[in-house]
């Protein structure tokens, strides 16, 4: 084990390095950068839409995207990153002809592995979809389907967890809930969290980037440690400043 990785019984939450410059299929999407994952800590990738960031994930998960990595990516512990790894997309990929609880197991089954659906159904119930777990994805709401795939994404049990907009659907109190939730079941594991919302990143993240055209810069964060109260001081003027690094400077520019 390198130094860095982080033990979780058998698995290893490693450290992860990406490195290069990113294309996609019209031309350069982000110019260098050198960018690496905390092993066991939470890592949250801020940026505007169409940057790249939904493509990094994808090439940290091994799986196929336009976009290419002229760079490398490395683990700390020198061993492969794709099998240590579950990912929340933003498109939940839910199963149309089957239960919640049954969509929770999918990708288990599917690797050959035996179901636990009661391991599933005390997620779905952690995400507050206890009454709902005999229900098709078309009879649930976005913000349920969206909770489906978060229980699913837990129920991986992987060392790395790669969260994109993960709670994009959820109304404000249910977003604080499955923040607080997705903090405690994944603490100790390597977790890229990829939000749009400054908020969110301020109450999550150990560390925090801003992705551009122009390469992947560091944020200040808050000392205290995350989960983060969204209303303390040093939270909002943390918030503050990281609009003003976004490209939000003056109430005229947000309007
Ligand atoms: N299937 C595709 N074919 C061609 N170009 C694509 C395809 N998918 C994405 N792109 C382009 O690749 C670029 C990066 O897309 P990506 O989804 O990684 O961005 P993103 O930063 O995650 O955006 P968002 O925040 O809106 O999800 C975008 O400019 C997009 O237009």
């Amino acid at each position: 084990m390198g130094h860095g990785a982080v033990a979780r019984g058998s698995m290893t939450a490693p450290a992860v390095h990406l490195s290069g410059a990113l294309h996609g299929a019209a031309g350069p999407l982000i110019d260098h950068f050198d960018l690496t994952l905390k092993a066991g800590q939470w890592n949250v990738l801020l940026g505007p839409s169409g940057v790249g960031k939904t493509s990094l994930l994808r090439l940290l998960a091994g799986l196929p995207t336009v976009a290419r990595l002229e760079g490398r990516i490395a683990t700390d512990d020198d061993r492969p990153l794709a099998p240590r790894v579950a990912m929340m997309a933003q498109d939940d990929q839910l199963l149309p002809w089957a239960y919640a609880v049954e969509n929770v197991t999918i990708p288990a089954r599917l690797r050959g592995e035996r179901a636990d659906p009661d391991r599933a159904a005390a997620l779905l119930a952690e995400v507050g979809l206890r009454a709902e777990l005999r229900r098709k994805p078309a009879q649930l709401s976005a913000g349920q389907r969206q909770r489906v795939t978060l229980a699913r994404t837990l129920y991986e049990d992987r060392p790395v967890v790669l969260l994109d907009e993960p709670f994009s659907a959820l109304d404000v109190v249910t977003r604080l809930k499955m923040q607080d939730l997705a903090a405690r079941l994944l603490c100790g594991r390597t977790v890229l969290l990829i939000t749009h919302d400054p908020a969110e990143a301020l109450r999550l993240a150990d560390h925090a980037w801003i992705v551009s055209r122009h390469g992947v810069a560091p944020c200040p964060l808050p000392k205290t440690p995350p989960p983060r109260r969204i209303d303390a001081p040093e939270t909002l003027a943390a918030q503050a400043d990281l609009l003003r690094r976004m490209g939000l400077a003056s109430p005229a520019q947000v309007a």
